[in-house]
Parts: structure tokens; sequence; C-alpha cells
């Protein structure tokens, strides 16, 4: 167990942009994490050399009740349109709290830089959603830098009613160039394409690359993706449980001169890769609860790279 002066050295409770309170994670080696109380959103997660490596829009708004753009929201209880709720749902737009003790993970491992948040309805909210819940979100800045989100979501219901919600972790990554960026894991899988009013189709193709205008939600897909961002040579490695669908959004050009908080050039920082439950909505009866879990890595290119695999190299020389 850390000491609470040790933990201080981890976990800074401080006020952000217009005043919003924010927490900051930090590790030994020179990662830090920042988390809005606001949405409950990570909105900056630096590696040790202190480069910044989820985007968030220049023209981003820092103003309640308006969802802070990039980082990583989180969408609940629906996710985008697949319901009657505002798009997204609305936990991106409420205050969240620190939650002081929260019940305890059946592992409790040794990061010492994390912080535990709440999110219950207010009144104003079951109008809207008409269900009484307690989600609770831990973010954690591990020893090498990753950062992993754990949500749990239990129904305390108290009128014996089951809700259902869709999810997603909307990760904004920084990229270089969105020319320069494949996505890997997501192949020859099926997709419902935003852009064709939910249509199914099945990809086609070796690799994920962009060069229009994309917004897929891909269907069961494997527990690892990768993002690889060839001018930085950097991989982002993105690894999710409970969530078995992967979002995929780019807004091009045309819809990010159309969005007053995104710059007109700044879609080609930008990649959304979201681990999420869209196609199968959760369904949780009173009392039970839904862990979904995302885990990041941001390693070097080389180090993914099937042809630098040292086992590979040896067998093909
Ligand atoms: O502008 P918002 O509400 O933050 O949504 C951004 C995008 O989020 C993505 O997850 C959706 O697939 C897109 O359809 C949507 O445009």
């Amino acid at each position: 167990m850390s000491t609470d002066k040790e933990k201080l050295l981890y976990v800074e409770h401080c006020k952000g942009l217009n005043g919003l309170e924010k927490v900051v994670l930090r590790e030994v080696r020179g990662s830090s994490v920042e988390v809005y109380l606001f949405g409950g959103q990570v909105t900056s997660w630096k590696n040790e050399y202190g480069e910044e490596l989820l985007f968030v829009s220049s023209k981003a708004n820092f103003k309640p009740p308006k969802a802070i753009r990039g980082g990583i929201p989180i969408c609940f209880p629906q996710f985008a349109t697949h319901g009657s709720l505002e798009q997204h749902g609305f936990a991106r737009n409420r205050h969240w709290s620190v939650d002081p003790d929260p019940p305890p993970f059946p592992k409790n491992t040794s990061n010492k830089a994390f912080i535990d948040l709440i999110l219950r309805p207010s009144e104003e909210d079951v109008k809207i959603w008409p269900h009484r819940y307690e989600f609770r979100l831990r973010v954690t800045l591990g020893p090498g830098g990753d950062l992993m989100l754990t949500s749990r979501i239990r129904n305390t219901n108290s009128d014996g009613k089951s809700f259902t919600f869709t999810f997603a972790y909307h990760t904004y990554f920084y990229v270089s160039d969105i020319s320069e960026v494949r996505i890997e894991g997501l192949e020859t899988l099926d997709y419902l394409d935003n852009l064709k009013d939910k249509e199914r189709f099945t990809e086609q193709g070796d690799a994920i690359t962009f060069e229009s205008e994309v917004d897929k939600v891909y269907l069961s897909t494997p527990t690892k993706i990768a993002i690889l961002d060839h001018e930085r040579k950097r991989t982002f490695v993105l690894r999710k449980d409970g969530l078995p669908d992967a979002v995929v959004w780019n807004p091009w050009d045309k819809k990010a001169k159309a969005m007053p908080d995104i710059g007109d050039e700044e879609y080609k920082h930008m990649i959304c890769v979201e681990a999420a439950c869209v196609e199968k909505p959760i369904t949780l009866k009173p009392g039970e609860e839904w862990r979904g879990r995302q885990e990041l890595s941001a390693v070097p290119s080389s180090y993914c790279s099937g042809q630098l695999d040292p086992l590979k190299v040896m067998q093909s020389s």
C-alpha cells in the first residue's frame, strides 16, 4: 500500500481550463495523464518524453455543457444515434465526482497512479433516461506509461427494472499525418457503415488506410488492434475486454470544416479508434454489474513490425 504522501506524487488534484476540476496522474519515468471531472474525460496522455499521444482540438470548448472535443470521451448510455437519446448519450457532458471509496477490484495491482471517478444520475437525468445506476471509472497510468480505463456500471434501480445501453471509449489518437496511418486487426471483418445508413459490409483488402471520410463500426473484433503512425514510427496498441466492437472515425476535410470545434486541417492529425459495444447492447438487471476495459500503449513501430521480429528475421535468413 502506498502512503498518502507517496500518493500525492502520483495523483494531483488541480484546476484545468476555465477553472474546471482536473486530476493529473504521473509516473516516475515522466509519463502523465490528465482527467477532467467534466465528462470523466481523459484529455491528455503523454509518454516519458513529454510527447502528447492523444488528439485534443485547438478549438475544443472546455465549457460545459458541450463535450470536450478530443481525448477520450465516454459514450454512455448510448453510442452515436443507436437510440433515442442525444448523440453519444450524456455521460460525456456531466460532472463526475471523485469516488473516495470504490469497491475493490478482485485483483489489486501495485499501480500507484490511478483515480476513481463516479457518475450517478441526477433527477434531471432520470427524466431523460429513467434508470438509476452507478458508473465507476478507474483511470490508471501504469509504470511503463500505459493508460488503462476500466468502467464498472451497476444497475441500482429499486423498481426491479432492467436497463439496456451501448457504450464506447471514444479515443482520439494523435497522428502525424492521417494518410500515413494504418490500422491492423480489423481486416476482413464485418462492419456497419454510418455513412451508408448503418448498412452491413465486409472489409476487403489487407489493412485499413485513409483517403476520405470514414465512420465504421467493426463488429466482434479481436481484442488487440494496432494503429501504426508511419511518419512518427509509433504504434499504438489498443487492448480491450468486454467491448466486442471497434469504431473507426475520421471526419475528413468537409465534415471537419462544418464542425465548429475542429480546425479545418486538424482531421489530418487525429484518428478515432473506439473500443465499443454497439451491435449487441448490454442489459443489466437490478444489482448486476458490467465491466468494460481499454488498455493503450504506445511503442516505437519497430517493436511491432513483423519484419523486425527477431525470430522471423532469423527464420528468413
Ligand atoms: O460530434 P460527436 O457527437 O462528438 O460525434 C463524432 C463522431 O463520433 C463517432 O464515434 C461516430 O461514429 C460519428 O458518427 C460521429 O460523427
